[in-house]
């Protein structure tokens, strides 16, 4: 059992590994779905695991058989050559079945999968389906995904069970042809009841070798199904050689202390983009031939309307998304691997959907790292949120719950921010806030950051507050740059930033007044 749950911890570990630092984007390699991942790391792990803990015990059964088989070959050659016959017979069914059950199975768990992932959608959006009234219609679309699954899940273990039972049988066969071979020889007393009694003892070693390799023989396919749907999780150049590498996983005792983000030794001066594009789906949508040049000490703004880009360029400048074409340098360096390189110690990003996790304000500020609580003090100044936390009995201690649903949108959104400058990063990218935060708070956000926060800024924003104290505005419209300057100057040269500027001022006026 513990060899079981070593084994399962590590193969997680592993997959858990890559996805969180090997190079390149780790978006472009996770399903859509987090339930499909989750699925993958439950019930592959688990099918990766039974074939190892089956192979174990192969090389010793393996072992007592051989010796088995030479006793009783010195006793009657012709009883045991007629028990080995049935033996290679399942072997050999066993191998035609291979590539039957490995097609079922592979459909099964894609099926399985798809029910946990439409279960997790049902609960990341209860609220929806009940106000638009589709109680049912979600019900029986998971029916409908239960139904596939279950049949397919059928089929798989029929397939199974049917190779499981055939190998079980062939140890009665053994025991019946002993006994029908060796009658006329015990009548003749050349097979004494001696000699009985150790054939049908040692049956059971030899007739376990049998199950033990169809164990292991219907577990290869299903086994070769999780490697491959766990390796595809993990970077492009890793294979099921790293997914079982021994990466000094802590198995036992507390685990050591996380390090600190390292500070790197060649400090921000300048970060260049240049010809940035992203084709999602290989279509229109994304961004296309996007510069960028972000000095130290700088307040970068990007704005444009909704579906304009600015998330995809921000994420792809980060290395979250893969680039279609770019490059992007630190100090005139090429970058080759963003999204290892724009990393906290260098670069810190609070996303446009908040994620906290269900732990304590502390833990999610800190996220295993090491600060001080007056380093966290002020990094939750900084976002504006110390008089929230003085308003919280359990200060720090306070648990935020799943994706931090104890707390308002507004406060999950500037713990977020505050998470993102705790490690003192030298930019600090943060994407529209202005979901979840009113007018004023944004801009008192804005007026702490600037005069207490990370020098250089690059922040996703359509608000006045952000706008106006930007060096640099780069304006989008439907991917492309539309503009690039200061408020002032683009208001006079660039059509597309009247338009959200005046569209801004309107919905700022309603948001005061109270509309
Ligand atoms: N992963 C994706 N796959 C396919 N299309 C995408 C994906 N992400 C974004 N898009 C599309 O690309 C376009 C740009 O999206 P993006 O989120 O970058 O815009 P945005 O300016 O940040 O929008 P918003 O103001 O709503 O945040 C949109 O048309 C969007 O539908």
């Amino acid at each position: 059992m513990v060899y079981w749950w070593n084994v399962a911890a590590l193969l997680r570990a592993n997959v858990l590994r890559s996805v969180l630092t090997a190079r390149g984007p780790a978006a472009a390699r996770l399903p859509h779905s987090p339930g499909e991942s989750v699925a993958r790391l439950r019930d592959d792990v688990a099918d990766a695991v039974d074939f190892t803990d089956e192979s174990v015990s192969l090389a010793g059964t393996t072992l007592f058989a051989a010796a088995a088989l030479a006793i009783m070959a010195t006793v009657d050659p012709a009883v045991t050559l007629a028990l080995v016959v049935p033996m290679i017979a399942v072997g050999v069914l066993s191998t035609r079945l291979r590539r039957v059950i490995g097609r079922l199975h592979r459909r099964a768990r894609t099926l399985g999968a798809a029910v946990t992932a439409y279960v997790g959608e049902i609960f990341g959006g209860v609220l929806a389906i009940k106000t638009a009234g589709a109680e049912a219609a979600a019900l029986e679309r998971l029916r409908e995904h239960n139904r596939r699954r279950r049949a397919a899940a059928v089929k798989d273990r029929l397939a199974t069970e049917l190779l499981d039972a055939v190998t079980g049988a062939t140890v009665e066969l053994g025991i019946g042809l002993v006994l029908l071979l060796a009658a006329p020889a015990m009548r003749g007393g050349d097979f004494t009841v001696g000699d009985l009694a150790l054939f049908t003892s040692y049956i059971g070693w030899l007739t376990a070798l049998p199950r033990t390799i169809g164990a292991v023989l219907y577990r290869l396919p299903q086994a070769a199904v999780a490697t491959e749907r766990l390796t595809r999780l993990m970077a492009a150049h890793e294979d099921a050689a790293d997914l079982s590498a021994g990466t000094g996983v802590h198995l036992r005792g507390e685990p050591p202390p996380v390090a600190g983000p390292p500070r790197h030794a060649d400090p921000l001066r300048v970060l260049e983009a240049r010809g940035l594009t992203v084709r999602h789906d290989g279509g229109e949508r994304g961004v296309h031939a996007v510069d960028l040049r972000i000095e130290r000490g700088s307040c970068t703004v990007i704005t444009g309307a909704v579906g304009a880009g600015k998330t995809t360029l921000v994420r792809a400048l980060l290395g979250l998304l893969p680039l279609d074409e770019g490059t992007i340098t630190w100090n005139g360096v090429p970058i080759d691997d963003p999204g290892t390189f724009l990393v906290p110690g260098r670069v810190a990003y609070a996303g446009q959907v908040p994620r906290l996790f269900s732990e304590t304000l502390r833990d999610n500020l800190l996220l295993g790292r090491p600060a001080s609580d007056h380093e966290l003090g002020r990094a939750l100044e900084l976002a504006a949120f110390e008089a929230d936390l003085a308003g919280m009995p359990d200060g720090l201690g306070t648990v935020v719950g799943p994706r931090g649903v104890r707390l308002s949108g507004g406060q999950v959104q500037r713990a977020t921010v505050a998470r993102a400058l705790v490690p003192a990063p030298d930019l600090l990218v943060v994407d529209d806030v202005s979901s979840a935060l009113d007018v004023e708070t944004e801009r008192l956000l804005w007026d702490r950051i600037a005069t207490g926060g990370p020098e250089t800024l690059l922040i996703v924003s359509h608000r006045q507050a952000a706008l106006e104290r930007a060096d640099q505005i780069v304006v989008l419209d439907r991917g492309r740059v539309a503009g690039r300057g200061r408020l002032a100057e683009l208001l006079e040269t660039c059509p597309e930033m009247r338009r959200l500027w005046s569209a801004e001022l309107i919905a700022e006026a309603e948001e005061r007044a109270g509309k």
